[in-house]
């Protein structure tokens, strides 16, 4: 059995990976495995380098080998268009290896609505031909909140869309607006045949998405690194 990492900005998530099946990890700190029975951590991580080697620590699994997946320019038949490849998120690059492997022979958009949102275009032949990075639903938000000395938010999120009346709604509809405008934008100057849909703020993104030819799919970071299992 393998256990994967996904580190992110804000939250770090896990799954385990057994027989070609994935399973979510709850909560990584109360979860209950013998670390013999681990084969390897599997790690995608955008984060500091230093959070990786606090969380080794913390999980006690010290004696097991590490695998840090990294950005590269070519791997499971797709083709990476970052002049360094390396710099290019791996948690962009491991969705864009699961989109391909879920929808062969199709051009894809890759979105993962995380603490930020990224968009990434595929061609049917899997080269990446580029992508956007938006700030997130949450820290758009918090960036005006924070620059501003009269507008707070409210701890209900409630946006709506229609022009608002009072300061949280005014900011939640504006910043959901925003996000939603991005990928409408995305979707005209650059339309492909699916688009792949994963990240904290998926299902809101895709209930003002209706008529977008969209998929969603919570694991697809997961996805991507099972690929890495047994190398
Ligand atoms: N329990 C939660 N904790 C944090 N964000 C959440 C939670 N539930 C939903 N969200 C939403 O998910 C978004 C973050 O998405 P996601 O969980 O995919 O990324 P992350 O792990 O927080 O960060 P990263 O993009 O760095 O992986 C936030 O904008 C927020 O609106
Ligand atoms: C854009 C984020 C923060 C999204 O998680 C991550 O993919 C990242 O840190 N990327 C590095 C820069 C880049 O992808 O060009
Ligand atoms: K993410």
């Amino acid at each position: 059995m393998y256990l994967l990492l996904d580190i992110g900005n804000t939250r770090c998530k896990a799954a385990l990976y057994e027989n070609g099946s994935l399973r979510l990890v709850q909560d990584l700190a109360t979860m209950d495995i013998n670390p013999t029975d681990i084969e390897a951590v599997i790690v995608a991580s955008v984060a500091a380098d230093e959070q990786l080697q606090v969380l080794k620590q913390k999980l006690k699994l010290t004696d097991v080998r590490w695998i840090q997946v990294q950005s590269e320019a070519a791997a499971f038949g797709i083709r990476n268009s970052y002049s360094e490849p390396e710099k290019l998120g791996v948690d962009r690059w491991l969705a864009m290896i699961a989109a391909k492997q879920q929808l062969p022979n199709h051009s894809i958009m890759v979105i993962d609505a995380g603490t930020a949102v990224t968009i990434d275009w595929l061609d049917p032949q899997g080269s990446h031909q580029g992508g956007w990075i938006i700030p997130g639903l949450a820290m758009q938000q918090r960036a005006v909140v924070s620059n501003t000395a009269k507008v707070l938010n409210a701890n209900e999120f409630k946006p709506v869309l229609a022009p608002a009346n009072n300061t949280a709604t005014a900011l939640q509809s504006g910043c959901l607006a925003a996000v939603i405008g991005a990928i409408q934008l995305a979707w005209q100057n650059h339309p492909t045949q699916q688009i792949i849909l994963t990240g904290g703020d998926s299902l809101l993104l895709a209930s003002h998405l209706d008529s977008l030819p969209i998929i969603i799919e919570p694991l697809l970071v997961f996805h991507g690194l099972s690929r890495y299992c047994r190398l």
